[in-house]
């Protein structure tokens, strides 16, 4: 048994079984890192103090707020303009508990605090060969490490904060290669809409995906994060990459990585499928043709190339998206005005997606009527940004630059899109109502954000690339 070729998501998994599967009863795995934030926590919090429960592990559980966040400063009194009354109760209450329980918040006045999946790679607390689970679905987003991540519900943080262990079925495993050269201009997200297109909405569920192939080996960190933060959107539990020297030299240094950096480095460049490794499914897709995508339907795998124009809706589902997006089949992509763009959520918040959006917009002027919206995904971001003068290449764009935060991501903030607008974002979920009531959302890359922005319409970053 041992001698049989294993892949990564095996390797990873086997080495965290307390207690094995069987037909009546999931696995028991271990968790190294829990990751909590304040909208999935507080019923958690209050599940495990009343059955007069601990913590069981503070020091591998670390808390950040990020979805009910305002992003505008506190006034003059230092008062929050928080959205609502609930968002204000999901943070305090979050400070309460992780005072209380003794875990580390990264909270307001941090300068560590972000979106949780941007924050754990950028503290070093996302290891290659861990399990990381949080109560957020975008979780995957840390598989970018050679880490099995999952978002888990709200009854499991409960049970992960008292024991540090979950209860789970093993996935199937799926390995997609992305094979060639991408072209200049054609970015992660681009590659990430391509491969959710290609197994469609639902089409990567029950199984844990493994990304590996020359396009995946030459996107930087980011990009990475970037495929895997979208493998939720295809319904993987959750999608990984195999560590390189890139991975190594990226955590190199954070906060929190092994003091013996050099010995954990050597193990964790061991963490690899093996040649034959058995997958239960396989893809193969070529990324010398993808091209900037944006979507046109409401779920993450209604996307084409901007090239193309509209597809003519093929059943019901496709007619009905169509119709909520006010699209009509067949119509060319840049004929639809857009009214707001988004940069920023755990997607596409990084510096390398302010740079790519930065190299666009510099010295020039978004389109009248436009409003755009730049959140970096962290303070750590946003500190990193300002230093490199990416903030003013932004504001004098006409951009507005905020605070750390979900923001428009999910608009719970009170940063949205108005009934009937048209908003090219950066984020994830392109679903009805996603960004706001009405809001209508066509997800892209931050190139195409950024030169949707400039246009006024949706627009092919490489039009402004290529006059650079
Ligand atoms: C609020 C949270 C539970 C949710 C998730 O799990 O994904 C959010 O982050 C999202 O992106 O929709
Ligand atoms: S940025 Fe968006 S997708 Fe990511 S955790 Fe926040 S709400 Fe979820």
């Amino acid at each position: 048994m041992s001698d049989q070729p294993k892949s990564l998501f095996d390797k990873v998994w086997e080495k965290h079984i307390v207690e094995d599967e069987s037909a009546d009863r999931p696995a028991v795995l271990y968790i190294d890192l829990h990751l909590v934030h304040e909208v999935t926590s507080p019923q958690a919090f209050s599940a495990i103090e009343e059955r007069g429960l601990k913590v069981r592990r503070p020091d591998r559980t670390f808390a950040t707020l990020d979805h009910s966040t305002p992003t505008l400063p506190p006034n003059e009194k230092g008062e929050r303009p928080y959205f609502t009354a609930d968002a204000k109760n999901q943070v305090e209450t979050l400070e309460r508990n992780t005072k209380n329980h003794g875990v580390k918040l990264f909270g307001w006045g941090s300068e560590n605090r972000g979106v949780v999946h941007v924050m754990g790679p950028e503290m070093g607390l996302t290891q290659p060969g861990m399990t990381v689970v949080c109560g957020d679905s975008h979780t995957s987003t840390h598989g970018a490490f050679g880490c099995i991540a999952f978002g888990i519900g709200t009854s499991e943080v409960g049970h992960v904060l008292a024991t540090q262990c979950l209860a789970q079925r093993k996935p199937k495993t799926m390995r997609i290669t992305v094979t060639g050269e991408l072209q200049a201009g054609v970015s992660g997200k681009d590659v990430a809409l391509t491969i959710i297109n290609r197994l469609g909405f639902g089409g990567g569920t029950g199984y844990a995906l493994e990304y590996c192939g020359p396009v995946i080996d030459a996107l930087d960190m980011e990009g990475r994060m970037t495929v895997c933060n979208l493998s939720i959107e295809a319904g993987a539990r959750c999608g990984m990459i195999a560590p390189d020297q890139k991975t190594i030299e990226w955590l190199r240094g954070r906060a929190y990585v092994p003091s013996d950096y050099e010995a954990a480095a050597t193990e964790w460049l061991k963490l690899k499928s093996d040649d034959g490794a058995v997958f239960d499914d396989e893809i193969t897709i070529d990324g010398s043709v993808i091209e900037p995508m944006a979507t046109w339907g409401t779920t993450p795998d209604q996307g084409a190339p901007i090239s193309q124009a509209v597809p003519v809706a093929s059943n019901e589902n496709e007619a009905k998206a169509l119709k909520y997006m006010h699209f009509g089949g067949g119509d060319a992509r840049g004929l639809a005005k857009v009214d707001v763009v988004f940069i920023g959520s755990c997607t596409n918040g990084r510096m390398a997606d302010l740079r790519a959006a930065a190299e666009i917009m510099k010295g020039r002027h978004i389109a009248e009527g436009v409003r755009m919206l730049v959140v970096p995904g962290s303070e750590q971001v946003r500190a990193e940004a300002v230093a490199e003068g990416l903030d003013k290449i932004f504001t004098d764009a006409g951009a507005e630059w905020r605070l750390p935060g979900c923001s428009m991501c999910i608009a719970m903030n009170g940063d949205f899109v108005q009934p009937g607008q048209l908003a090219v974002s950066t984020s994830n979920r392109n679903f009805e109502g996603r960004q706001g009531p009405g809001a209508r959302t066509v997800l892209a890359s931050p190139a195409t954000a950024a030169a949707s922005a400039i246009a006024g319409h949706i627009t092919d970053p490489r039009t402004y690339l290529q006059s650079a």
